[in-house]
């Protein structure tokens, strides 16, 4: 569970972030939304601990990050897996090293341990049968299929994505964000992820927090958004024909 009290954060004497408070369950997929410019991504910062909040605190398990020293917040990055917009996997790498690197940098295991735990993350994510392969040698759904797997060799509590299928065909799109709402629950893992696309929204929206303009607008989840009293949210979200359609059908009680 993250808590976000108060968040405030200051670029230049510019508040992007007004005074957000909010929370993430664990094993579910929070979503943030939001126009371009909300402050999603900086928000998204905050809570990977790579933007110092103006003022505010974040706890993860009850625990607030500016109260750790340096120790516990490496500790705490341990714990913490992203899932990068482009994938950001490393192009002079196998499918294999690019999974096994977070091993690598965290943590003493020995050589026959990461191979064996690469294995079951790869084998998880079924692309076992891909892993000598280089990044360019696979397809972009399987590239964030690796990127899925890297965030998570290392168990963690916590897991960041930033617009995870971006870049992605409707249906590919929407088996990594199944993908992604599996893995939160069989490791109980606290997902945020940063994403405008609808189709998530209505596939794996558990919770959803709508952001406009550096505040928290709206909070809730993929059942009852359509019935928003929010204009920003209508807007927002009816600006997608998928959306239109849902709404269509909802109304004439199909
Ligand atoms: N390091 C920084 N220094 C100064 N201003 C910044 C910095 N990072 C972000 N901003 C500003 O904060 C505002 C919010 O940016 P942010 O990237 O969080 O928006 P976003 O909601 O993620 O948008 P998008 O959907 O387009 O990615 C923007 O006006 C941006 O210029």
């Amino acid at each position: 569970m993250i808590k976000v009290k108060n968040l405030h954060k200051s670029f230049s004497g510019e508040e992007i972030l007004k005074g957000i408070d909010t929370e993430f369950e664990k094993g579910k997929t929070n979503l943030i939304i939001g126009q371009s410019g909300a402050g999603k991504t900086v928000f998204l910062k905050c809570l990977l601990g790579l933007i110092t909040p103006t003022e505010g605190s974040i706890e993860y398990d009850g625990k607030a990050y500016a109260t750790l020293d340096k120790e516990e917040q490496r500790e705490l990055r341990k714990n913490m897996g992203m899932v990068f917009q482009g994938g950001a996997l490393f192009d002079s790498m196998t499918v294999a090293e690019n999974v096994m690197f977070p091993l690598k940098m965290f943590t003493k295991q020995t050589k026959s341990q990461r191979l064996d735990r690469v294995r079951k993350v790869l084998d998880r994510v079924d692309l076992l049968n891909v892993d000598k392969k280089f990044p360019s040698e696979i397809s972009g759904g399987m590239q964030k299929r690796v990127s899925i797997a890297r965030a998570i060799v290392n168990q963690p509590k916590y897991l960041f994505c930033d617009e995870p299928n971006s870049g992605l065909d409707p249906r590919t799109a929407i088996l990594i964000d199944n993908l992604i709402q599996e893995i939160t629950k069989e490791y109980d893992i606290t997902t945020v992820i940063n994403t405008h696309d609808m189709n998530s929204v209505l596939e794996i929206g558990e919770n959803i927090i709508f952001l406009k303009d550096g505040r928290l607008e709206w909070q809730g989840n993929k059942d009852i958004i359509y019935k928003t009293e929010s204009e920003s949210l209508s807007n927002f979200v009816y600006s997608s024909d998928l959306f239109k359609k849902v709404r269509e059908v909802q109304l004439k009680g199909i």
